[in-house]
């Protein structure tokens, strides 16, 4: 469903990057005012019972802004994915609700108002990159001439216009992963749901693909919530960092990152940085990794977050 098509949100769309939102609590009711993409509200999900029993959310409420990017981080079991695939209707809340654009999390699955990129990329291996590519909208029934075009515009987007014949197993890791990327922006969705899609990769390539995402989400303008373990990566990605405590899995805070990546991702740091290097090195960028650093260590005295599954380079 393109962003054009979604029903009514609750205000003007701020559109990705707009400037650096300004929530200040866990909830993220500084988004109120603007078009929302996720609320979940007073979610807990536990699993299996008695002594068994594990609560791996409790009590979490998060609103992320249509165009938003937000990344989910913590310490290994803290419910990332969990809340993600809570989102995205893969499981449901034991209490609790979750809304997607204003709907519930089904009925904006059924209206594929989302789409999907796993740590694994999850390609169907006997189909060409295109036809993997075309497969969201062959299932929405759109027909050939529309699904090639789609498809041709989307490979362009990620660079991969001259494997478009190739199949999978002929392709890197991070081509595949950015065939994933395009295959989850086929249908135009105004959300991507993303967990750890960059988490296998060599850091040159994952440092690269980072760079594309954002400039992606400047072009299509879809909302992102986007689980890591490392922080650079979610401060250079995020408008905002949910920092999330050990089970029960618990909003501890949430940072601003307040970075300006819309006018790096269009080309404002330059047309040969392709990396965002010039982002990373500077200096608010460091700060907001420091600050995601102290929330993550906050409460934990003595615990190293590379030893709690953290990456904190
Ligand atoms: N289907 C399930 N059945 C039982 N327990 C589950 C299930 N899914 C998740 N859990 C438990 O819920 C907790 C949160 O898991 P989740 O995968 O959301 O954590 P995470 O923060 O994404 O972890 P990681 O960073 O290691 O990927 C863990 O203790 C996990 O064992």
């Amino acid at each position: 469903m393109s962003a054009t098509q979604q029903p009514d949100p609750t205000g003007p769309d701020t559109g990705p990057h707009a400037g650096t939102t300004t929530t200040t609590d866990t909830t993220g009711a500084g988004t109120t005012t603007a078009a929302v993409a996720v609320r979940a509200e007073h979610v807990t999900r536990t699993f299996g019972r008695g002594d068994r029993q594990v609560v791996a959310l409790q009590d979490v409420d998060l609103t992320v802004g249509a165009g938003e990017f937000v990344s989910l981080i913590g310490p290994s079991g803290c419910g990332k994915s969990t809340l993600l695939r809570l989102v995205a209707d893969l499981d449901t809340p034991t209490s609790g609700t979750v809304e997607v654009f204003g709907r519930s999390a089904r009925e904006a699955r059924l209206a594929r108002d989302y789409g999907i990129a796993f740590q694994q990329a999850g390609l169907l291996p006997w189909r060409t990159v295109r036809a993997n590519v075309e497969l969201p909208l062959q299932l929405a029934g759109t027909g050939r001439a529309g699904r090639r075009a789609r498809a041709e515009e989307l490979l362009a987007l990620v660079g991969l216009t001259d494997f478009a014949d190739h199949h999978p197993d002929q392709l890197s890791g991070g081509m595949q992963q950015r065939v994933a990327i395009a295959r989850a922006l086929a249908d135009e969705p105004s959300l991507l749901l993303m967990d750890e899609p960059f988490g296998a990769l060599d850091e040159m390539t994952r440092e690269h693909l980072q760079a594309q995402l954002l400039r992606i989400c400047a072009e299509t303008r879809a909302a992102v919530v986007f689980v890591t373990h490392s922080i650079p990566e979610a401060v250079f990605l995020s408008d905002r960092v949910v920092v999330m405590s050990p089970r029960p899995g618990q909003i501890r805070e949430i940072v601003d990152v307040g970075l300006d990546r819309h006018a790096a991702a269009l080309g404002g740091s330059g047309p040969h940085d392709d990396t965002g290097d010039d982002l990373r090195n500077d200096a608010a960028f460091f700060a907001a990794v420091a600050r995601v650093r102290d929330a993550l260590h906050a409460g934990q005295p003595g615990a190293a977050p590379a030893a709690r599954g953290v990456d904190v380079r």
